[in-house]
């Protein structure tokens, strides 16, 4: 039953809610419930009570059972959409099963020759700006890289978005999410955004397909989340000099850049969350024997990367450990999600994370310029990646 779960302690009324926003980092702050409280308890919220999991068995249960027998928390699906965007990841039933096969027609190409061009632009507008005496902005410019390589890669269109950081798609596209945060941070309907709409439509005619909102969906789920891998990947080579190099010493294929990727994926994960619910009454068992009866209009808080904290001297920056088979058994750690709704984009968001962190550190060096912060804006990335790069 759910109310013989364990509850870390709340407010009256706003329950669990003042302790998951402050601070803007709620999924440390679940996970270390985990540590807590075991991996799955009670959460009280003012919409109503949630269970949080990160229970391997539960996870696995669930994550295998979409679409049929668990959907995406409607609240979120209903704010998505709210905005305009009807596409894969809001989709269920027969609509995901064609969403998802339209998302993986428009993955199936090479997407190696745009990353290569993306990432030499990249590389040409840095030696650029640093010739002028600029500062690099590393992590805005990655953001652009990983919508140019996207959108390349899913459409066959060049929209120089490195070159261009102007552009409508390039306006739009990070203004999406933070919309979509604000409203699932409120228990109220916000405003409607006018200049959000206008900018939609904007993109509407750019992207002229049928399948306009899986399109935008493989766009707005790419960006941020390849961005915050490279970004990440690099900002800890910064504080690692000897993994730096040992990228540096590796020729083709870049199997260390690959590693540092995947550890900076461990450390940081972009997406450590999913939001469901059950169709039908369905019971889940976990490792640790508890009985979980999952009903409509329950939420299920799904952690994908609490196992992160699993691995053998979690907290350091070791990408070696992807070079061996250490992960232990009982990890859960998903960065890319799982089952029939794990993430399209993984081999395109590794390719291009991996593309430059290979080519920035062979033709710049890098400095680590203060702490870096997290942000949540439906997907965790980095508020603040003091990175200063020079040449080489
Ligand atoms: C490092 C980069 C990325 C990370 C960490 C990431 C992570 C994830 C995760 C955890 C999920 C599952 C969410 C759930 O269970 O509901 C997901 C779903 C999804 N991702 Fe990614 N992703 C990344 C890059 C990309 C890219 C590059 C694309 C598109 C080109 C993409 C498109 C999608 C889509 C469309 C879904 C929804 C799939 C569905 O519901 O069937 N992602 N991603």
């Amino acid at each position: 039953m759910i109310t013989e779960l364990r509850s870390p302690p709340s407010w009256p009324f706003l329950g669990h809610l003042p302790a998951l926003i402050r601070g803007g980092r709620p999924h440390r702050v679940l996970e270390d419930w985990c540590d807590r409280y075991g991996t799955t308890y009670r959460l009280r919220l003012p919409g109503g009570p949630a269970v949080v999991t990160a229970d391997p068995a539960i996870v696995s249960t669930v994550l295998r059972g979409r679409p049929r027998l668990f959907r995406r928390d409607p609240r979120i699906t209903r704010t998505i959409e709210a905005t305009g965007i009807h596409g894969v990841f809001t989709a269920e039933g027969a609509r995901w099963h064609a969403d998802r096969r339209a998302a993986n027609r428009l993955l199936i190409g090479d997407p190696q020759p745009v990353i290569d061009r993306a990432v030499d632009r990249l590389c040409r507008r840095w030696r650029a700006l640093l010739a002028d005496g600029q500062r690099v902005p590393v992590l805005a410019d990655l953001t652009r890289l990983s919508l140019e390589v996207t959108v390349a890669a899913t459409t066959g269109r060049d929209i120089g978005a490195i070159d261009n950081p102007d552009g409508p798609l390039q306006t739009l596209v990070p203004r999406l999410f933070p919309a979509i945060q604000r409203q699932l941070n409120t228990p109220f309907p916000l405003p409607r955004d006018r200049r959000l709409e206008r900018l939609l439509r904007t993109a509407r005619d750019l992207l002229p397909s049928d399948d306009f909102g899986t399109v935008l969906t493989l766009l707005l789920a790419g960006q941020d989340t390849t961005a915050a891998a490279a970004g990440w990947a690099l900002h800890y080579l910064a504080g690692h000099p000897e993994e730096l190099a040992a990228v540096r010493a590796e020729t083709e294929p870049a199997n260390y850049a690959r590693a540092v990727v995947r550890e900076a994926l461990r450390l940081r994960p972009p997406a450590s969350l999913t939001v469901v619910e059950a169709i039908e009454e369905t019971w889940l068992t976990g490792e640790d024997g508890v009985r979980l009866r999952a009903v409509p209009s329950l939420p299920i808080w799904v952690l994908l990367t609490y196992g992160a904290r699993r691995f053998p001297d979690a907290g350091v920056f070791q990408p070696s450990r992807w070079l061996t088979d250490r992960a232990p058994r009982d990890a859960v750690y998903l960065p890319f999600g799982g089952g029939p709704r794990v993430c399209p984009g993984r081999d395109l968001a590794l390719l291009a994370a991996v593309a430059v962190v290979a080519a920035v550190t062979r033709n710049f060096d890098l400095r680590s310029d203060g702490p870096a912060r997290e942000k949540v804006e439906f997907t965790v990335r980095p508020s603040r990646l003091p990175l200063v790069i020079s040449a080489r």
